[in-house]
């Protein structure tokens, strides 16, 4: 997995002089607030993040010397420890991890230190399984920030120290208190970006070998199917030949990746506005409102209605509304330098940015969760999802709402 993932990842992301540092952490620690923070130099209004988000930053440093970093921003959830699993390949890509802490969660202290400890014995094994060695410093830098200083009652520091003390052992490592809420010296920000820059020039010099490693390294369903899929992506047939096979109902699977490689597809090239729909491969002027969305909707339903591949099933509104959904959002957490974004361009120049099969392979790599072909049920109960009204037509989730696309639209709005 972690090598197949790797591969990708610098293929599309070619190492440079910029370290590259992965931001984790319990859920809600204001891991994408810090990011945002830097990028942007406000606090932007966050909803839990879905997948990862990737940004490059120039980190105030108290030197004044910006120590420029690419940030892969981790969502965290209540089970951290499956989560952390996950997150592996990603981390053993980097240089350092910065390890958020929410100082307003006692509760959450012991797994938060027990989830660390435990990822970073794995991330030694995994670079050891990769051989990795050679090409790494073997301590991995990682700095701690425990964050919402500012709230009342917060985790005393010693208590931090002492819950994170085994996980540090042997590393290479500095806690620093944050509270996101100041002006920017005072966050403890710069001191922790300070040290940072100092870790990451000094220990590359002077590697330390990491502890004995006799633990089994955990594995993930998730992982295994993401690895299977970015194998597929790689003999996958050309975009156009494979939306040629949409078109005329000759695919040759219709699976979940297919339904995911076809939502990509479109909504990449085509954006998601209103529109109507005619046959996306005789664009004309007449279409050029025509929408990733409703090629989806018409399209897939078509298939299934006329496909002998389909027999027996039928079209589901909410369901292919919910992967719309997702999907948008993801391809929404990829880099702009990855040129996904839908731009505001007219559809015969769009037609020639159909994403290219790596940036697929990216999306999926960076968004593991879209093969997951169970997660509607994190949002619908079962008897609402497979109700009649939800097949016929839009049916809002009962469990918790769908993941809101406001606030990343709004920080790509304002893109610097
Ligand atoms: N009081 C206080 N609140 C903060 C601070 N930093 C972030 N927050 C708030 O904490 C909440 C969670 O912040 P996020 O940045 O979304 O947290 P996250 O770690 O990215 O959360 P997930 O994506 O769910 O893992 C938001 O309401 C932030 O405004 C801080 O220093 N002090
Ligand atoms: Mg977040």
């Amino acid at each position: 997995m972690s090598a197949i993932v790797r591969q990708i990842l610098n293929k599309i992301y070619p190492r440079t002089t910029t370290y590259r540092v992965t931001i984790i952490g319990t859920g809600w620690g204001g891991k994408t607030t810090l990011l945002y923070l830097i990028k942007r130099g406000e606090i932007v209004q966050t909803i839990p993040s879905t997948g990862f988000n990737v940004e490059t930053i120039d980190a105030p440093t108290t030197s004044g010397k910006p120590l420029k970093l690419e940030c892969w921003d981790v969502e965290g959830c209540a089970d951290i420890k499956e989560r952390s699993r996950m997150i592996l390949p990603y981390a053993a890509c980097g240089d350092a991890i910065m390890w958020v802490v929410d100082a307003g969660y006692k509760e959450g202290l012991a797994e938060s230190a027990e989830t660390l400890e435990d990822m970073l014995f794995d991330l030694d094994s995994e670079r050891s399984r990769y051989g990795l060695l050679k090409n790494y410093p073997t301590n991995r830098k990682d700095g701690r920030l425990v964050n919402k200083q500012d709230l009342p009652d917060v985790t005393p520091m010693d208590d931090i120290r002492k819950a994170f003390a085994k996980a540090l052992a042997q590393r290479t490592s500095c806690i620093f208190k944050t509270s996101l809420f100041k002006p920017l010296d005072q966050t403890g920000l710069l001191d922790a970006f300070e040290w940072l820059r100092f870790a990451l020039e000094t220990t590359a010099a002077n590697p330390v070998l990491p502890p004995t490693l006799d633990k089994k390294l955990p594995t993930s369903s998730l992982n295994e199917k993401i690895e299977s899929w970015l194998l597929r992506a790689e003999g996958d047939s050309d975009p156009q030949t494979f939306l040629a096979q949409f078109e005329s109902l000759s695919l040759p699977a219709w699976d979940h990746y297919t339904h995911i490689r076809i939502a990509f597809l479109l909504l990449a090239t085509y954006g998601r506005p209103k529109g109507t729909h005619q046959s996306f491969l005789h664009l004309h002027e007449a279409v050029i409102m025509s929408i990733g969305k409703d090629m989806i909707f018409d399209g897939i339903e078509k298939y299934i209605t006329e496909s002998p591949q389909t027999r027996g099933r039928t079209f589901h509104v909410t369901m292919t509304y919910f992967w719309i959904q997702i999907v948008d959002l993801a391809i929404r957490n990829i880099s702009p330098s990855t040129d996904l974004r839908p731009s505001e361009t007219t559809l015969p120049s769009r037609m020639a940015h159909i994403p290219s099969p790596d940036q697929f392979a990216l999306f999926l790599a960076v968004n593991q969760y879209v093969a997951d072909g169970n997660l509607w049920a994190e949002y619908y109960s079962k008897e609402v999802m497979m109700s009649p009204a939800a097949k016929g037509g839009m049916v809002l989730p009962d469990k918790k709402p769908l993941p809101n696309l406001v606030v990343r639209h709004a920080i790509s709005r304002n893109w610097k």
